[in-house]
């Protein structure tokens, strides 16, 4: 019988996921001030990003020991003498989601069991300074997106991708406080979704993450006077004027559905609680938006019967390196929506143009 692709792939990225999440969890409850920090660019990163890196990445190091990595965070912090509190926390924590007892898929061994040194665990961190570019596999990372989400006890999610030659092949993102029933937002939490390419989309639980899930449809039918779109809750991140104006174009009256992540892409693929994730970049901030940041959730949105392009209608380009250099905005939606989208920003970019706004 044939080797169906990629499911080793798939189980690896799964079993990392579950266990950064767990990490994640359980740090939330945890963190003191002292272990979040601002990076340069002023955005925060916590002892929980550093170690669900270290802890994805040992997992990759293992299963996958050619292949490199594109992660978000570096540990140059952690190698500075004055990094030593936040380090030793960050080998304590990985080191307990390494070695402690969570269900892997049967009858494989991803090194895990056995406790890291502090070495081990920065050229881990480490490993995800790839530089990406076009050709050959390579993972994209984020150890949690949407940090301030995170640290705010709301929506952030674990996301791992695998990219071979500039396509995204593997997704899957784990969304520790995202409600798993759809139609009971109050309900239990802790939902994961997986995607290969070609073989659909599915939606599992975060306690139960191998079997088949529930196959993810994104919304085909509304018409445009009742979209909803997603989007970022921090202004700075995207334009909420330009969405606004977007949608006062297509004549729909529903307010946004604002959340932190990629739980956007996740949201519209189970297509009950928003139409279109539309990000447009906000002027003045010469800001590239990161292949970690939408690899996982532009694979979930295409095999969930969608698409995502940039805000020209053109393809995301994942083999550019880090960022998507070559892309501007982002929009995921479905195949019918999507030309009306795309005719939408262009009529709001012509009148923006000629001083409408
Ligand atoms: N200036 C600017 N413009 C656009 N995007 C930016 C910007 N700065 C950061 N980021 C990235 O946004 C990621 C979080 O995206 P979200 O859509 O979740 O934003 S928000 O937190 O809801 O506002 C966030 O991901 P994490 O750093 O993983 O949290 C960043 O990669
Ligand atoms: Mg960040
Ligand atoms: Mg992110
Ligand atoms: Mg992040």
């Amino acid at each position: 019988m044939a080797a169906i692709p990629f499911q080793v792939e798939k189980y690896a990225a799964i079993s990392a996921v579950v266990r950064a999440c767990a990490l994640t969890m359980s740090v939330f409850n945890r963190l003191v001030k002292s272990e979040t920090v601002t990076k340069d660019d002023k955005s925060p990163v916590t002892v929980a990003d550093y170690s669900a890196q270290a802890v994805v990445n040992t997992i990759l190091a293992h299963a996958f020991p050619n292949d490199p990595i594109v992660g978000e965070e570096d540990a140059s912090d952690l190698r500075k003498p004055e990094g030593a509190l936040l380090r030793e926390r960050i080998v304590e924590l990985a080191n307990e989601a390494l070695t402690g007892i969570v269900a892997d898929k049967e009858n494989v061994n991803w090194g895990l069991g056995k406790a890291r040194s502090s070495h081990e665990l920065l050229d881990a961190i480490d490993r995800g300074n790839y530089a990406g570019g076009p050709v050959g596999r390579m993972w994209a990372l984020d150890p949690i997106d949407g940090t301030k989400g995170f640290l705010r006890g709301e929506q952030y999610a674990v996301c791992l991708a695998l990219i071979v030659d500039s396509i995204v092949q593997v997704g899957v993102i784990g969304c520790p406080n995202l409600h798993v029933d759809v139609s009971k937002p109050d309900g239990e939490r802790g939902t994961m979704f997986v995607a290969v390419r070609g073989q659909g989309a599915q939606q599992l639980s975060l306690s139960s993450p191998y079997g088949d899930g529930i196959p993810l449809r994104i919304s085909s039918h509304s018409p445009l006077s009742s979209i909803r779109f997603l989007e970022s809750v921090e202004a700075a991140h995207s334009a909420h004027g330009f969405n606004a104006r977007v949608a006062a174009v297509l004549g729909t009256s529903q307010s946004p559905n604002r959340m932190d992540s990629q739980a956007k892409y996740c949201v519209l693929s189970r297509g009950v609680e928003g139409d279109v994730y539309l990000r447009m970049p906000v002027p003045g901030m010469g800001y590239q938006e990161k292949i970690w940041d939408h690899a996982s959730g532009a694979l979930l949105i295409q095999e969930a019967g969608g698409i995502v392009s940039d805000s020209l209608g053109r393809p995301l380009n994942f083999g550019s390196g880090r960022t998507l250099g070559e892309n501007f905005g982002v929009v995921a939606t479905s195949i019918d929506i999507h030309p009306k989208i795309i005719h939408a920003i262009r009529q709001v970019q012509d009148e923006e143009k000629i001083g409408k706004f």
